[in-house]
């Protein structure tokens, strides 16, 4: 049955892979090694690595364990997929989420963090934003998280955002709080030469099930990615496709 149900989901969302792992843990340790793997290689071709960093709380896992990988930090500069209209340094912002799990904890210099300003409100730190990544993209990889909608960065199912073709979007009305935020649009994340998605939690698991349906969630939206899966994020879907 996983079989199957991973096998509609490689099929239906364009999907690059679809990687089961048992749990949490083990997906923490593959994507670590999968993003040292991918860094490796861009900097021996293009002597930087550019990578765009999730928000939420799956990526802390796999951020742990990135400062015992063998990263050449010092060419790699690292971007964010959205961030949330809070004050600098708020603990809910996903810059200080990454600054605790990963940036404390590695020699990378400052210069190579190139954070959103979203305490400036969505539509300044968009534009602003949008602006400072003309120079960065292509990027070698997108790193990306999915809600329990089908949400990736802050582009949510039914919201306008999702409509900008914009690099980076401001974003208001978001269900998940705070409403306000900023996010890198569909089209940048698509353009990326790498997409990661790292899931975790039963809770995903009927967006899991939306998405090999065919449903066009903003997840399902990212072409072309790698997905990560936790085999508790899939139990329930095949339960309830073999029900
Ligand atoms: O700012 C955010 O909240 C995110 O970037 C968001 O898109 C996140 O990746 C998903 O909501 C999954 O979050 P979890 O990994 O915590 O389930």
């Amino acid at each position: 049955m996983m079989n199957s149900f991973a096998d509609s989901f490689r099929g239906v969302s364009d999907v690059k892979a679809m990687i089961v792992h048992r749990n949490a843990d083990e997906l923490a340790d593959a994507v670590a090694q999968r993003i040292a793997v991918l860094a490796a290689d861009a900097i021996a071709m293009r002597g930087v690595f550019r990578v765009v960093l999730a928000g939420g709380q799956t990526p802390r896992g796999y951020y742990r364990r990135l400062p015992d990988m063998p990263v050449d930090w010092n060419n790699v500069h690292v971007y964010f997929s959205d961030e949330r209209c809070l004050p600098l340094g708020d603990a809910q912002r996903n810059d200080s989420m990454v600054q605790q799990a990963l940036l404390d904890r590695i020699d990378l210099p400052f210069r190579n963090i190139h954070a959103i300003h979203a305490e400036l409100g969505a539509r300044l730190a968009a534009a602003d934003y949008a602006a400072r990544l003309a120079h960065a993209m292509p990027f070698d990889l997108v790193l990306l998280g999915m809600g329990e909608d089908g949400h990736t960065a802050s582009l949510f199912p039914g919201n306008p955002a999702m409509q900008l073709t914009d690099v980076a979007v401001p974003v208001y009305g978001a269900p998940k709080l705070p409403a306000e935020r900023v996010s890198l649009g569909i089209n940048t994340l698509n353009a990326a030469r790498n997409k990661l998605f790292a899931v975790t939690g039963a809770g995903k698991s009927e967006a899991l099930w939306r998405i090999a349906r065919g449903d066009q969630l903003p997840a399902a939206m990212v072409k072309m990615a790698e997905w990560h899966v936790e085999l508790a994020a899939l139990t329930d879907a095949q339960i309830e496709r073999s029900a």
